[in-house]
């Protein structure tokens, strides 16, 4: 899967840190519900892996990736588990040659012009923002389009209801990322079709 159809998916991303695996298939099937055919389950909870692979097992339509995915070793587990893609907070030389060898696309995170030449200069042109509010927001978004033509972004961290429309309407956004449409406490408590609900929410609150 190329990183531009993986970027295409849905117009925001779900974040999502699972406490127990056994919550990854309905929330995949909530989100799928819900118009949102993508799932980014990040490694920062021991169930992630697991979570990844009973997705990628039981439900082959949903595109799920890995995120938090920080090196080569967390990149070769997420590729095991069955991660069609990974997401990373940050760039690194170590990571983008592990994508290469294990040939699994990676949409690693910049924040800075020095990251997004990393990228470019790796030929990698879908990258996060991340933390997409805390390091410039819309305003460095702007700014990098004018030096980096052919990069596009996925802004994630801080992004919500009341601003998903400012990044979603630039030039240079695919999609936004977020844990708003999935929240912790709703997973937990199994209220799945709160997160049904939330994707329609967001979904339909998209004006680009
Ligand atoms: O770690 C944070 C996620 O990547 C995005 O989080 P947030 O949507 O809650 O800001
Ligand atoms: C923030 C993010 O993209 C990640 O944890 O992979």
């Amino acid at each position: 899967m190329n990183a531009r159809d993986i970027m295409e998916i849905s117009p925001i991303v779900p974040v999502i840190a699972l406490e127990d695996e056994k919550d990854a298939l309905p929330l995949a099937k909530a989100l799928q519900k819900g118009g949102v055919n993508i799932m980014e389950i990040t490694l920062r909870t021991p169930a992630g892996l697991k979570a990844i692979e009973i997705v990628s097992k039981e439900l082959p339509s949903m595109n799920v990736g890995a995120g938090t995915v920080c090196n080569e070793e967390d990149l070769i587990k997420a590729k095991k588990a069955g991660a069609k893609f990974v997401f990373s907070p940050g760039i690194s030389q170590e990571l983008i040659n592990a994508s290469k060898k294990e040939e699994i696309t990676l949409i690693p995170g910049v924040a800075t012009a020095s990251e997004v030449m990393l990228a470019q200069n790796n030929n990698i042109f879908y990258c996060k923002l991340f933390p997409a509010t805390l390091s410039g927001g819309v305003e460095i978004l702007k700014a990098f389009a004018g030096p980096f033509p052919k990069m596009n972004f996925c802004p994630t961290g801080g992004v919500n209801l009341n601003n998903l429309n400012d990044f979603l309407i630039l030039k240079n956004v695919l999609c936004v990322g977020g844990t708003w449409f999935v929240p912790k406490d709703e997973i937990i408590i199994n209220n799945f079709e709160e997160i049904t609900s939330l994707c329609k929410e967001a979904i339909n609150s998209i004006k680009v």
